[in-house]
């Protein structure tokens, strides 16, 4: 007999308010995660509480302020409509699975998630972090946190894990219909920089195969887009704490750019699946800044893939076919 299926989305975690108070109780578990910070606890955790969340949760309230919206934090707001989005794109092709949004870290948690879907006789699962490159810092805690949750079951689902999609035909597509979509509206620039958020360089060195993936993706996108070598770049951002990360570096490279002759230019980030604070604010306002300032003309940030349909589709179908319902979708 098939076991009634449900499918669950897995992005990060955000603030439940922009205040320091709701910065500080995202940013606690968070970076508590030995999977994200690997210092030893004894050293990291009094440094934690004495000194990161203190300092850091008024400076980070301050960024998420301008970029909150009605429904709260942007990856919050734009993760509800992702969920509805996929719910009716499966209902269109006759599926009808349950679909739930949880975090890694906070609320909605998966512990939530997992409660909803048993109470509806879901006995078999699809977990779909929204992370289309793997890493050790992302995925690999979707997975802690489920296996956390499942202590406490005595009947556990069956489990299909969709562990990354850097590749996958649907997505390089999406990103190159943004890209032209983009062009077309404004023009396209002299380079295209395509940014992913970085990680320690030791985590790569000890086998975390993120860098290969991102680069794996710009290539596909820059072959898809048609761009020659000197039209793309590819650079990585929010470098947090003392250690060297994967380069180079999205900060130092916007303010290089215009330098080496490029006057115009777009940005990509195609490793968040839903804009963000990484994205808004980071990117779209503080990037924008650092370029004009260094002698660039023009800057566009070109938004996440979000709630557009393709990008419903590519999810939905990545779902389905991880859970073995398979139909295909029209994209
Ligand atoms: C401390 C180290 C961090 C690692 C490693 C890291 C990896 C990583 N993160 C994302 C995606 C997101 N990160 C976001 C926010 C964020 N990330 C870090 C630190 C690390 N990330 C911090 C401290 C924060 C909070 C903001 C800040 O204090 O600067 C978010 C946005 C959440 C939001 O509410 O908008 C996302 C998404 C990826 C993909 C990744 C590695 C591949
Ligand atoms: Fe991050
Ligand atoms: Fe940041």
């Amino acid at each position: 007999m098939r076991h009634k299926q449900g499918l669950i989305l897995v992005n990060l975690g955000t603030p439940q308010s922009p205040t320091p108070e709701g910065v500080k109780a995202f940013l606690r578990p968070f970076l508590s995660d030995g999977r994200v910070v690997d210092l030893a606890p004894w050293l990291w955790r009094p440094l934690l509480e004495l000194v990161i969340l203190p300092r850091r949760s008024p400076r980070v309230a301050r960024n998420y302020a301008p970029i909150w919206t009605p429904d709260g934090s942007p990856l919050l707001a734009i993760g509800r409509r992702q969920q509805a989005g996929i719910k009716a794109r499966l209902l269109q092709a006759d599926i009808d699975l349950p679909v739930c949004l949880a975090m890694t870290y906070g609320e909605p948690s998966l512990a939530t998630a997992w409660q909803q879907l048993k109470e509806q006789g879901v006995e078999e699962i699809c977990l779909l972090p929204l992370y289309p490159q793997y890493s050790s810092t992302t995925m690999a805690p979707v997975l802690d946190t489920w296996a956390r949750v499942m202590r406490r079951e005595k009947n556990v689902p069956a489990l299909h894990l969709v562990r990354d999609y850097h590749l996958a035909p649907g997505y390089i597509a999406a990103l190159a219909n943004r890209v032209r979509q983009h062009w077309q509206q404004n023009g396209q620039g002299d380079c295209l920089l395509i940014s992913f958020h970085g990680i320690p360089v030791r985590y790569a060195k000890e086998g975390d195969p993120y860098p290969a993936q991102c680069q794996a993706t710009a290539n596909a996108l820059a072959q898809e887009l048609g761009l020659a070598a000197e039209q793309w770049r590819l650079s990585f951002q929010s470098r947090f704490g003392k250690e060297p990360w994967l380069e180079p570096y999205t900060d130092e490279t916007l303010l290089q750019l215009p330098a080496s002759g490029v006057r115009r230019l777009d940005v990509i980030c195609p490793g968040f699946a839903a804009d963000c604070l990484e994205t808004l604010e980071e990117i779209a306002e503080e990037g924008k800044a650092a370029f004009l300032s260094a002698g660039g003309a023009a800057y566009h940030y070109i938004p996440a893939l979000n709630d557009q349909p393709e990008h419903l589709d590519l999810l939905a179908q990545l779902a389905s076919q991880a859970l073995g319902i398979g139909k295909p979708f029209a994209s």
